[in-house]
C-alpha cells in the first residue's frame, strides 16, 4: 500500500506495480491516499488500458457488513482532498470543507465516504502521464476514455477493497455524471445517488467550448503531439487559455460584471496596454490550474465531458433514464450557463425514481456554486444518504 499526501501540487508518474490494497481500512489516517491495482479497464472504445491503479481516500470507518460506503465523485479537475484546510500540501481548502466528518452532512461517525481520483486524471490513478507497459508515460497513446469506463474504474477499485455495494453515489458537474452512471449502470450496488449540476448528455454548447479549450492546448507547441512528458517542456501557456474559456462559463457573467465591471487591474491601464481586473483574475485562475494539474490529463478529461451521453448503447436518453430505478436526487443551479436547468429538468422528469422532483439551488456563481453554497448542498446530501437508510 503506498500513502502519498492527498494533493500533489505537480503531476507525477503513477507507478503501474502499486502495492496490494488489502488492509485499507483501519491502519491509515482519515483523508491519506492509497493507490491499488485494479487490473486492467475495457474501455466503450472497445480498447483496454492494463494495470489501472486507482487512488482513493477514506474518512470514517465502514460497519461490518460494509454497507454504509458513501462514494463523493470529485469533478474535472479535483481530487480525493474534500475536507480540511489549506496547508503546505494542500493550496486550497478541500472542495466540501465541512460537509463530510463527525456530525457534518456526510457524518463520519455513521457513513464511511470513499473518494477515488478519476481515471485519466492525474492525482494517483492512471493517466496519460502513467508509465505505459514500456515504463513511458501513456501521453498520446493513452485512448480515449468516457464517464463510463471512469465508474468501472470506481467499480472495480471497490471490488478490490471488498466493497460490493454503496449506500450513495454523490457529485457534481463530471462527479454528478459519474453519480448518475452509477445509478444507471450499477442499481444492484447503489442505493441512492445525488446527481448535481449536470445533464445526461454533453450539448452542443458544451462540446463547442470545450473543443476550443482542447484546441487552445494543442496549438501550444509544447504540446508536442501529446508526448510533451519527460522532455522538461510542457504546455501551460495553451492550458491557461483553455482554464481562462473554462473558468467563464463556470461563473454567472452578472456575478463577473458585479465584481469586475470594466474596471483596470488595479493601477493598470487598459488604453496602455494594462489589464482588466476581469482579465487578472482569469490570469490567476489559469495559474492556478497550471501549477497543480496536467495538461494531457485536462484534455482527456475535457474529452471525457464532451462524450459524456448516459443514453449512449441504452437506446438512448430517455430509455436508459425511465429504465433507472435507483432513487436520485436531482439538484441544478439557478444561474449554471454551463449545465442550464433545462438539463436537470430532463433528468428529474424522465429518471425512473427521481425523489422530490428537481431540486433548484439559488445563488448569484453559477455553475460553481455546487463548490460554493454550502448550506444547500449539505441539504441534499442530507436527504440523500437519508434515502440509503
Ligand atoms: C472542482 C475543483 O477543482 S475543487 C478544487 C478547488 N477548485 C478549483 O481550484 C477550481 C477553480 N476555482 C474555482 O472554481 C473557484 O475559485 C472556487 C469555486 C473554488 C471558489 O470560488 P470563489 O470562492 O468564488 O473564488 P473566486 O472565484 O472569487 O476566486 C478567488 C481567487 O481569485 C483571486 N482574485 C480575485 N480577484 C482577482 C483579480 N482582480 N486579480 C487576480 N486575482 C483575483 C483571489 O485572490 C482568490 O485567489 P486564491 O484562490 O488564490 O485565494
Ligand atoms: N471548478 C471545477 C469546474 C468543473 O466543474 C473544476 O475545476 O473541476
Amino acid at each position: 500500500m503506498t500513502i502519498l499526501h492527498s494533493r500533489r501540487p505537480v503531476a507525477e508518474p503513477v507507478s503501474a506495480t502499486a502495492s496490494a490494497a488489502a488492509p485499507v481500512w483501519a491502519q491509515t489516517p482519515d483523508g491519506s491516499l492509497h493507490q491499488v491495482p485494479v487490473g486492467d479497464i475495457a474501455l466503450d472504445n472497445g480498447e483496454t488500458i492494463p494495470d489501472v491503479t486507482m487512488a482513493f481516500s477514506r474518512w470514517g470507518q465502514p460497519n461490518a457488513a460494509r454497507d454504509n460506503i458513501v462514494l463523493v465523485l470529485h469533478a474535472l479537475t479535483a481530487d480525493t482532498y474534500i475536507t480540511g484546510p489549506a496547508d503546505d500540501h494542500h493550496p486550497a481548502a478541500g472542495w466540501w470543507d465541512g460537509l463530510i466528518g463527525p456530525g457534518a452532512a456526510l457524518d463520519t461517525d455513521e457513513w464511511c465516504v470513499i473518494a477515488a481520483n478519476v481515471l485519466g486524471g492525474c492525482n494517483g490513478s492512471t493517466g496519460p502521464s502513467s508509465p505505459a507497459a514500456d515504463g513511458k508515460p501513456w501521453g498520446s497513446r493513452f485512448p480515449q476514455i468516457t464517464v463510463l469506463d471512469q465508474v468501472r474504474a470506481e467499480a472495480a477499485l471497490l471490488d478490490e477493497i471488498g466493497v460490493t455495494s454503496i449506500a450513495a453515489a454523490v457529485g457534481g458537474s463530471m462527479g454528478g455524471a459519474r453519480a448518475l452512471e452509477w445509478a444507471v449502470t450499477y442499481p444492484e450496488r447503489t442505493r441512492a445517488a445525488l446527481v448535481l449540476a449536470v445533464g445526461a448528455r454533453a450539448t452542443a454548447d458544451q462540446i463547442g467550448t470545450q473543443a476550443t479549450q482542447i484546441a487552445a492546448i494543442k496549438a501550444d507547441p509544447a504540446w508536442q503531439g501529446g508526448d510533451y512528458h519527460g522532455t522538461g517542456i510542457t504546455p501551460t501557456t495553451g492550458m491557461g487559455v483553455a482554464r481562462r474559456i473554462a473558468h467563464l462559463t463556470y461563473r454567472h457573467e452578472l456575478e463577473l460584471d458585479n465584481r469586475f465591471a470594466n474596471s483596470p487591474q488595479g493601477q493598470e491601464d487598459p488604453l496602455h496596454h494594462g489589464r482588466y481586473a476581469v482579465q487578472s483574475y482569469l490570469d490567476h485562475q489559469a495559474d492556478k490550474i497550471v501549477a497543480r494539474f496536467d495538461p494531457a490529463s485536462y484534455v482527456a478529461l475535457t474529452e471525457v465531458l464532451s462524450n459524456h451521453d448516459v443514453g449512449r448503447n441504452r437506446g438512448g436518453v430517455r430509455a436508459a433514464l425511465a429504465a433507472c430505478q435507483t432513487p436520485v436526487i436531482v439538484g441544478g443551479i439557478d444561474t449554471d450557463r454551463l449545465y442550464p436547468l433545462r438539463l436537470q429538468e430532463e433528468l428529474a422528469q424522465f429518471l425512473g425514481n427521481c425523489v422530490g422532483g428537481l431540486r433548484v439551488v439559488e445563488s448569484v456563481y453559477g455553475h460553481d456554486a455546487f463548490l460554493i453554497e454550502f448550506d444547500a448542498i449539505a441539504d441534499l446530501l442530507r436527504q440523500t444518504v437519508a434515502l440509503a437508510r
